[in-house]
């Protein structure tokens, strides 16, 4: 028996099982899938097939069984998957029955964006504290919390029990701001800012970079403009790179 499939009471206190090493595509599609069954839940659905669930999260339904099956989630036959057990157990592996604290450094333009958005409260975080070095942001209330100087953080990161830090300061700061973070405690960073960060193992990193996610794309629209420009009996496109180089190109999509 999968110690997953009965994740126990939500939100209890006390010793937390071990959770399964799931691959990490599988954790990042599990957010796709609790945004799909909330939007089902709201809707009045109280099951969902495979194929429903992976038409509305955007995934294929035979990655979709397998992800929830490393949950001990196997629907059933003729039915499907129940909603609302789907979405608590999707819950407790991802850690969401307890709301997190989160504090943001860095309340300029991004910042401002961050801390006036109500939608992370309905997505299990609760943005507890922000933090600026301008003296000239300190004091300003956003959202009903006031800006607080970066010097301040270690206390507050204690009172507001702080579980994620985001950054969101110019890149040149952002090292010094992550090492603060570090030194209170926190262990689980979001940069926006574009550096790479250094971080002792045991704290983790994720990365928002719109302008790589742009780029990405623009490679995407750059192929499929060489794809329409190959000779009708071409089985491969050479594409000259700058600086008189050339690569030969697969035909096939580029994978994910
Ligand atoms: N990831 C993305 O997709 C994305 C998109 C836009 C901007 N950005 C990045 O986000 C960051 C912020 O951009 P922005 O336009 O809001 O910049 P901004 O200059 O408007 O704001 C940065 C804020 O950080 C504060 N700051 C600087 N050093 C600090 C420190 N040591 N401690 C605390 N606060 C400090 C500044 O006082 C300022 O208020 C930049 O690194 C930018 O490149 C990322």
């Amino acid at each position: 028996m999968s110690q997953h499939r009965h994740p126990g009471a939500p939100g209890r206190a006390g010793a937390v099982p071990a959770l399964p090493d799931l691959p990490e595509a599988t954790v990042a599609r599990l957010p796709e899938y609790l945004r799909a069954l909330h939007n089902l839940a709201d809707t009045g659905h109280e099951t969902v097939s495979s194929e429903g669930l992976a038409g509305a999260a955007g995934v294929n339904s035979a990655k979709l069984r397998k992800d929830l099956s490393h949950l001990g989630s196997y629907g059933t036959r003729g039915v499907g998957y129940d909603v609302s057990l789907l979405i608590d157990q999707i819950e407790y592996v991802l850690g969401l029955t307890q709301r997190r604290a989160v504090a943001l450094v860095g309340v300029g333009n991004l910042g401002h964006a961050l801390a006036g958005y109500d939608g992370f409260a309905s997505r299990g975080f609760r943005i507890a504290a922000l933090f600026d070095a301008d003296a000239g942001r300190v004091g300003e209330e956003i959202n009903g919390l006031i800006v607080r100087h970066i010097d301040e953080l270690a206390r507050v990161a204690v009172e507001e029990a702080i579980a994620i830090g985001v950054i969101a300061t110019p890149a040149p700061a952002a090292q010094a701001v992550a090492d603060q973070l570090v030194a209170v405690g926190v262990t689980s960073i979001l940069n926006f800012a574009p550096c790479v960060l250094s971080v002792p193992e045991g704290v983790d990193v994720r990365k928002v970079d719109l302008a790589i996610e742009l780029q990405i794309l623009s490679f995407h629209e750059h192929r499929k403009a060489s794809l329409t420009a190959l000779p009708a009996t071409g089985g491969s496109a050479l594409t000259a790179l700058p600086g008189g180089l050339a690569v030969t190109e697969p035909q096939e999509a580029i994978g994910t």
